[in-house]
């Protein structure tokens, strides 16, 4: 029987390719002769400009109409934020934003494709490592050509721990989320670490350079592909409370195998983040 989802996986991969040209392009150009206040309207333009690009491309590949898409600059400008049953594409153009700002080289594109509101395949492309990361449900994870496997660690006392502080600068979250960070790296840990872009960190998981990656905060274009890629590595995925991994929740822990993740979760101090498809009015079907 033919594979539906191969030649959408195959076409991903290329367009995300294509999309950290234009980023590295962007980044070595206009970047540079730029003060950063001028830069930061400018990479609004870039992440604008790379997510028009991209689904540019899957329209003209697969038509108008028959997916449906769920972009980061698309939702910042009211697009609904809702997975359907409908074939889905979930886009960060340039995930790591502020990294890509102050030329710090952690930049990502994030494409992931979801099926019956199952994730299919998830695609990372770090664009200044030109490090193409992609992984296929049921068919393993790569990072280029190479097969990952996450961490064989089984002591938290050996690990290195990923974690981001986000954007929210309110004195409550802010408190609870260095409160965490405090907590786990006295459980103790070998260390803490942030790439500042959610899905190159969880290709830090995948490829098992740490042991685990947590955040409250980020979104379901973040972290979208970065799901597949970890759980095709062998990694596993849950909510920071210890249920079910919600791809709309705003939260998420993810590690090598679940021992070290429940451990982590004891230490986190959750807060509330509004769900991705709770900010959408429009109700889809
Ligand atoms: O670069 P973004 O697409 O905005 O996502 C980043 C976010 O900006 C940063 O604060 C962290 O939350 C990262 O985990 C996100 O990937
Ligand atoms: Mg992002």
């Amino acid at each position: 029987m033919e594979d539906p989802w191969q030649k959408a996986y195959d076409f991903a991969v290329t367009v995300a390719r294509k999309a950290g040209e234009v980023i590295r392009k962007a980044g070595e150009s206009e970047i540079k002769v730029s003060t950063k206040s001028s830069t930061v309207d400018l990479v609004t333009k870039t992440d604008e400009r790379v997510e028009k690009i991209i689904i540019g491309s899957l329209k003209e590949e697969f038509g108008e109409g028959t997916h449906c898409f769920i972009g980061e600059e698309s939702v910042a400008k009211g697009e609904p934020c809702i997975l359907t049953h409908k074939p889905t594409w979930i886009i960060d153009p340039v995930d790591g934003t502020t990294n890509f700002v102050h030329g710090f080289p952690f930049v990502a594109v994030s494409i992931a494709f979801a099926v019956n509101k199952q994730l299919e395949f998830g695609v990372i492309y770090s664009c200044l490592e030109d490090k193409m990361y992609k992984a296929r449900n049921g068919k393993g994870a790569y990072c280029d050509d190479e097969l990952i496997q996450v961490s064989d660690v089984k002591d938290i006392n050996k690990s290195i721990i990923i974690s981001e502080h986000g954007t929210d600068r309110s004195p409550e979250k802010v408190k609870k989320i260095f409160s965490t960070m405090q907590k786990i790296l006295c459980i103790p840990v070998h260390g803490l670490r942030g790439s500042g872009t959610a899905a190159t960190n969880m290709c830090l998981v995948a490829t098992g350079a740490v042991e685990a990656f947590f955040e409250i905060g980020i979104h379901c274009w973040d972290i979208a592909a970065g799901a597949v890629i970890v759980k095709e590595a062998g990694g596993v995925l849950l909510d920071v409370d210890g249920g079910p991994f919600d791809l709309m929740s705003r939260r998420m822990v993810s590690a090598n195998n679940e021992v070290i993740a429940r451990r982590i979760i004891k230490e986190i101090e959750i807060f509330s983040a509004e769900r991705d498809d709770d900010m959408c009015e429009i109700q889809l079907e």
